[in-house]
């Protein structure tokens, strides 16, 4: 079987060490020649970079190189795989971006509104260069990104790239609420088939098949759903404000007579209920910062100390599978031509039929190595028709921000999105904004 030289963009990230078990866990069908780690900042990629070390001798002895790196040129040599898992100022913005949203009033959160515009302005020209520097040095490697706000960044590898169909933008929301309902549903996911239309974080399950027998089950899904659930086995639930998140489904349902809403949806349609539970000193940063970020740095300086995992309490044999093996699924779909259905965040192009072709969609799409081939959806309702128009044109108007640097398009943006609205605050909003990204954002005016 060929063996891959993947590279992780984004190689310091606190994603990076359960990722880096996964592929030790699949192995057998995803084997691994080359393993790359990139990242900007050379500690925090050192630390990882070491683990990397440790975890890959014990587990992973055939690999042939292991090299973590800060230089692009060194990382992106020959590479098959590219998956891009980047924070532009790290959780450090992400607490400024979900702070000064709250300040003036709107909601303060990672990908949704001021936050994820201002993320977005962040993360656009740090991808684009990171791209072309892959495209010099691996002209052919697959490129699957899911750095975040992947909507507003998947605008921008259109417009930049757009005959480049080796950039694959995805999201593992619809992954894990799928984990989630198949276990309501006593299932696996992979015995489920769904049909979704929507933007990334935008979006609607209209029918979850049983992949042998056909039956859909999202009508029995939303009966069962309308009383909160709480589903102890998944991980995601230990988390207060995840369990609060998906307890909040069922107001959604409760609400809405047809489909099954993306959990970020909770955002847009009850902006003033989600703002009212923000705490403007202790924002979701805050709580990844001293949680699951501080956690697993800590795992990983044990882990250097021990020098190993094998027998510790960080031994990954018999761990669990996660989420993160939908990237292994996606790129085995790529690279054997598996045609497997995946949800991912595309160019319309006729797909929802009475939207613009020029949308970036997520929809079900076949995933084979010609790329992926979006199917069908035929044309959704007015209500949704209405909202992702909108959602699309605060989305666009947000790349055209950035490619014009033009504060105006910035101002019609906020204005646009559905956490904002109002003129004046949008103003106010968007001058701290500006402040608070001098050393990201292109300038603007
Ligand atoms: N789409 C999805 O489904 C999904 C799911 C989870 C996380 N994410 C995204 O994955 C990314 C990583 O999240 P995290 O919480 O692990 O963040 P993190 O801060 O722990 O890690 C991000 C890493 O990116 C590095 N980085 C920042 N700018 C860089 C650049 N220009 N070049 C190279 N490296 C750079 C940082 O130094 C850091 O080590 C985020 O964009 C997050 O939103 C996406
Ligand atoms: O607030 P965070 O940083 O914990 O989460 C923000 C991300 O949330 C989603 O990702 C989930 C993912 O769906 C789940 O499978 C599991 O891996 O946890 C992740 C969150 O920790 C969302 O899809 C991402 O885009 C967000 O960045
Ligand atoms: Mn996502």
């Amino acid at each position: 079987m060929k063996k891959y030289n993947i590279c992780i963009v984004g190689g310091g990230s606190r994603y990076t060490p359960d990722m880096l078990a996964m592929l030790c866990n699949q192995k057998e069908r995803f084997p691994i020649k080359k393993l790359v780690l990139y990242d900007n900042e050379k500690e925090r990629q050192e630390k990882v970079g070491k683990y990397a070390e440790i975890l890959f001798r014990e587990y992973y002895p055939e690999i042939e190189e292991i090299i973590y790196t800060t230089s692009m040129k060194e990382a992106f040599q020959d590479i098959d795989f590219a998956l891009m898992q980047i924070r532009v100022g790290r959780l450090k913005m992400r607490e400024m971006d979900e702070k000064i949203a709250l300040k003036h009033g709107c909601l303060g959160q990672e990908t949704c509104g001021a936050g994820g515009f201002a993320y977005g302005l962040r993360s656009i020209p740090a991808i684009i260069e990171i791209i072309n520097v892959i495209r010099k040095y691996s002209p052919k490697c697959w490129i699957l990104n899911y750095s975040n706000p992947a909507a507003i960044v998947a605008e921008a590898t259109k417009r930049i790239f757009p005959n480049d169909y080796r950039i694959i933008n995805i999201c593992d929301m619809p992954i894990a609420i799928l984990d989630v309902y198949a276990e309501v549903l006593g299932k696996k996911r992979k015995d489920l088939e769904p049909k979704y239309f929507g933007l990334n974080h935008f979006g609607w399950f209209t029918h979850i098949y049983d992949t042998k027998t056909g039956e859909d089950y999202l009508p029995k899904l939303r009966e069962l759903l309308k009383t909160p659930i709480d589903v102890q086995t998944e991980p995601l639930f230990q988390e207060p404000s995840w369990s609060a998140t998906f307890e909040f489904m069922s107001q959604m349902i409760n609400d809405y007579d047809e489909y099954l809403p993306n959990t970020y949806l909770q955002y847009y349609l009850y902006p003033h209920k989600m703002l009212k539970k923000q705490n403007p000193e202790y924002t979701r940063a805050n709580e990844v910062m001293d949680g699951n970020e501080k956690d697993t740095f800590q795992r990983l300086d044990a882990v250097l100390a021990n020098g190993k995992l094998k027998g510790t309490e960080y031994d990954i044999d018999g761990s669990a599978g996660c989420h993160a093996e939908y990237i292994v699924d996606l790129a085995t779909a790529l690279a054997n031509n598996t045609k497997e259905i995946f949800l991912i965040i595309t160019k319309n192009n006729g797909t929802i039929s009475n939207l613009d072709p020029e949308m970036m969609v997520e929809v079900p799409c076949r995933v084979g190595s010609n790329g992926v081939e979006p199917l069908s959806v035929g044309n959704i309702p007015t209500f949704y028709k209405g909202l992702l128009e909108n959602q699309y044109a605060y989305e666009s108007l947000t790349v055209d921000a950035y490619a014009e640097g033009s504060k105006a398009k910035a101002l019609q943006a906020l204005v646009l999105n559905r956490t904002v609205v109002n003129t004046n605050v949008a103003k106010e909003l968007l001058e701290d904004l500006i402040n608070a990204n001098a050393d990201y954002w292109p300038k603007m005016q």
